[in-house]
């Protein structure tokens, strides 16, 4: 028989439906007051696996995600999950109650031993899950010292890294895989800074006019895909191309002249479907750096169709190439070029940005 527990953890809630005994953890806060309240579920402190044999799947859900839509989508779900997986697995479900939180849920889950952590939202979601398989620069790991998998089900705004992979931006497909069960080790890029602090990403880092627009963008995620439209006019007000330097691999500093934006991409999409980094793999052990110079508005008018498909590599101003890690300055030294990660803001530069071959097995 179904038994589902409310879980809360780290300043937000968690929900866990499984089939089996409840995946329990700490109750500390109450659930969004929008969110609906199931009065079957629980609360429990402390944190421990469900002592069935079957493995855990924790679905981390942003129910924010895509405006809301994720939610009213999961709501609609969850019993198709169930029916599909519930045989094998034991279905948690963990919603994110603000900002970060999917960082502390993920961690948590793979640290009790979860077979996988599956974000359920767009890239930001899947940008603090993966974030979440790393702790002081070392991956989380639980008590016989294995890893989880990572899962997707695509239901953001964006949801771009789905489209490397060729799935759209709803769950069936992703629910087929995650039937199927098949995982593949995936390249993460790590970005370090003065701090000893290191951020991941796992489908393109920016800089400059794009991580600008999509600071811009990320305000209005109600208008759908278009508040990557409303990011980019807004990026361009007081735009100015700048100098920067770069080194490549631990090689010499180069200059980049009149640098546009910089995009360095482990997987192919960003900005809502615009395949910028048309060569990236997250499973090559490289990263493809694009490089844009001296772009005007009206390149963009006039190349945008090519910067969508890919075809943009052979245009004039457009560097590309495959690196293992690279360093970016910004010569005035001003501090303020954007830096953004998977679509979320980081800050500005300067960043080192670097690849780990292989640092986590995904669902796909
Ligand atoms: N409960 C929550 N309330 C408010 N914001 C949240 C909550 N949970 C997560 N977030 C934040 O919501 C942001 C966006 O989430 P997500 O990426 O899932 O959706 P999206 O922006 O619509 O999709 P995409 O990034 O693919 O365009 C993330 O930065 C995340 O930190």
């Amino acid at each position: 028989m179904a038994c589902y527990c409310q879980i809360a953890l780290g300043g937000s809630s968690w929900r866990v439906a499984t089939t089996a005994k409840p995946f329990a953890l700490r109750g500390e806060q109450p659930l969004a007051p929008d969110l609906p309240f199931d009065s079957t579920l629980s609360r429990s402190n402390g944190v421990q696996l469900s002592s069935s044999r079957r493995r855990d799947l924790v679905f981390v859900i942003n129910p924010r995600g895509a405006n809301g839509r994720t939610w009213q989508e999961w709501k609609n779900l969850l019993p198709y999950l169930r029916s599909r997986l519930g045989n094998n697995y034991n279905i948690c479900e963990s919603l994110t109650s603000g900002p970060s939180h999917a960082i502390d849920i993920t961690r948590e889950a793979i640290q009790e031993g979860a077979d996988a952590v599956i974000a359920v939202g767009g890239d930001g979601t899947l940008h603090e899950v993966v974030n979440g398989f790393f702790l002081d620069g070392k991956p989380v790991r639980n008590h016989d010292h294995r890893s989880s998998a990572l899962g997707l089900i695509p239901l953001g705004t964006g949801s771009d890294f789905a489209r490397t992979f060729g799935w759209k931006n709803e769950p069936h497909e992703a629910v087929e895989c995650i039937a199927r069960g098949v995982r593949s080790p995936i390249d993460v890029g790590v970005i370090s800074g003065e701090t000893d602090e290191s951020h991941y990403f796992i489908n393109v880092a920016d800089i400059h006019l794009s991580a600008k627009a999509g600071f811009y963008a990320s305000r209005y995620k109600r208008f759908g895909n278009l508040c990557y439209v409303i990011g980019a006019l807004q990026a361009f007000i007081g735009h100015s191309n700048q100098d920067l330097r770069i080194k490549i691999n631990d090689g010499e500093w180069e200059t980049f002249t009149q640098v546009t934006a910089l995009c360095i991409g482990n997987a192919k999409f960003f900005g809502g479907g615009m395949k910028i980094s048309p060569n990236a793999d997250p499973r090559s052990g490289n990263l493809e750096v694009v490089i844009l110079q001296d772009f005007k508005w009206y390149d963009f008018i006039l190349k945008l169709h090519r910067l969508y498909n890919g075809t943009h590599l052979s245009v004039k101003n457009v560097y590309s190439r495959r690196v293992q890690s690279i360093e970016v300055e910004d010569i005035s030294g001003s501090g303020s070029i954007y830096v953004q990660s998977d679509g979320e803001h980081l800050g500005f530069l300067p960043w080192k940005f670097c690849i780990l071959p292989s640092a986590i097995d995904m669902i796909c």
